[in-house]
């Protein structure tokens, strides 16, 4: 069969014209983690180490870099920043400029979506419970999933994303990516009903870890601890700055007895999470292998995210040489995320110039069978 090949610059990869998918949809490809064996002492020392001596210091420092207003003023210090901001965009261009090179790469192949929540489909605000999306991001995400399988992959627990995207025909991969569900029974997909929850021996101890970061850091004005089912986040965007400190070193204290825990920060986040081998990387993963996408290169996945942890799912996208990583974030950052979007609003923008693409390429296809007839 005739190759057309189209190379993305930035993504590294090639379309190919379509051929039969050989992968069989195989619903539970990787056998759970058992917690033990998954906590090697490597793991065990690396998680000691990291929050060993000298990590206070660090730990505040990675606290004002979350920060928005410091990375800013610590950005306009900067000489050159303009230089700076033109040299990102240039290794990371935004994916509505480059709308028609995305497209064109997935010729033959079948878009998945895997969007993040907070920061990607909601903007970020200081009372976590109140992170809504609006209804028109609602629908231009509903329209997307009526083209495209499409997962929720976010640092929540499942149900409070679901309760705050409310769309049942969705994936949506809580915890991240800990905790993952596939759309109702009565939808047409594949992996329908499909349930994976590789961290569920950790139930007990997030349960108790949870209890202890809420009394421990009741004195902190302005913390909030959050139970996202297998971790937990520690939220410090309203703590007063002369508290991080103390925060920081409360959290650490916790976490000394639970070395089976680890913690990474996110935006103005602490979180607290199972130390086995499972991220929003392996939930991509396993997500495509569900849904009969493994070693398939008849697919192009799709992932959107703006946080720290969305990092591990852009790394699994480099290394398969497939798909399209696209970080949301307004100033440069470190990422391995291909494109980027300045915020949700160019989110939706992007989703919806993705279903008009699929209903113009439809159409095209009708009336081209049409003429032929
Ligand atoms: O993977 P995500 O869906 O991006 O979840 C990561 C964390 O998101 C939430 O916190 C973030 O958004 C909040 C609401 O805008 C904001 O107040 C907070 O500062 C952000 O870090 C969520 O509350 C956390 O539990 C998630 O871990």
């Amino acid at each position: 069969m005739a190759q057309t090949t189209v190379v993305v610059p930035e993504v590294g990869m090639t379309a190919a014209t379509p051929t039969a998918c050989p992968c069989p949809g195989s619903l539970f490809p990787y056998p759970p983690p058992r917690a033990g064996m998954a906590v090697s002492r490597k793991c065990l020392r690396a998680a000691q180490a990291e929050l060993g001596a000298g990590m206070l210091s660090g730990l505040v420092e990675s606290m004002r870099a979350s920060s928005p207003t410091h990375a800013r003023a610590a950005a306009a210090l900067a000489a050159g920043v303009d230089d700076e901001h033109a040299a990102w965009m240039a290794r990371h261009p935004s994916a509505l400029g480059k709308f028609e090179e995305i497209v064109a790469a997935s010729k033959g192949k079948q878009i998945v979506m895997f969007l993040d929540y907070d920061g990607t489909l909601s903007p970020i605000v200081d009372d976590p419970d109140a992170a809504f999306m609006s209804e028109t991001m609602r629908m231009a995400v509903r329209s997307v999933a009526k083209h495209f399988p499409t997962a929720i992959v976010s640092g929540r627990c499942r149900d409070k994303v679901f309760e705050f995207v409310k769309l049942a025909e969705l994936y949506y991969a809580g915890s991240h990516g800990m905790d993952i569900k596939g759309p109702a029974k009565s939808s047409k997909s594949k992996a329908k009903g499909v349930l994976f929850q590789p961290a569920s021996e950790f139930l007990p101890m997030i349960e108790e870890v949870h209890q202890r970061l809420i009394e421990e850091t009741k004195h902190v004005a302005g913390a909030k601890v959050e139970n996202n089912k297998f971790c937990v986040s520690v939220h410090f965007r309203c703590v007063d700055e002369k508290s991080w400190g103390a925060l920081a070193e409360t959290v650490k204290g916790v976490m000394r007895e639970y070395p089976k825990l680890r913690m990474s920060q996110g935006r103005m986040v602490f979180e607290v999470r199972p130390t086995i081998k499972w991220d929003k990387g392996k939930a991509l993963e396993f997500l495509l292998e569900s849904l009969g996408f493994a070693d398939c290169p008849n697919v192009l996945p799709v992932y959107i995210g703006d946080d720290r942890t969305d990092e591990d799912a852009f790394k699994v996208l480099r290394r398969r040489g497939q798909g399209v990583g696209i970080l949301v974030s307004k100033h440069p950052k470190d990422t391995s995320a291909s494109f980027s979007l300045q915020e949700p609003a160019e989110v939706m923008e992007f989703l919806l110039r993705l279903v008009e693409w699929k209903q113009l390429s439809r159409a095209r296809l009708r009336l081209r069978r049409q003429a032929d007839a």
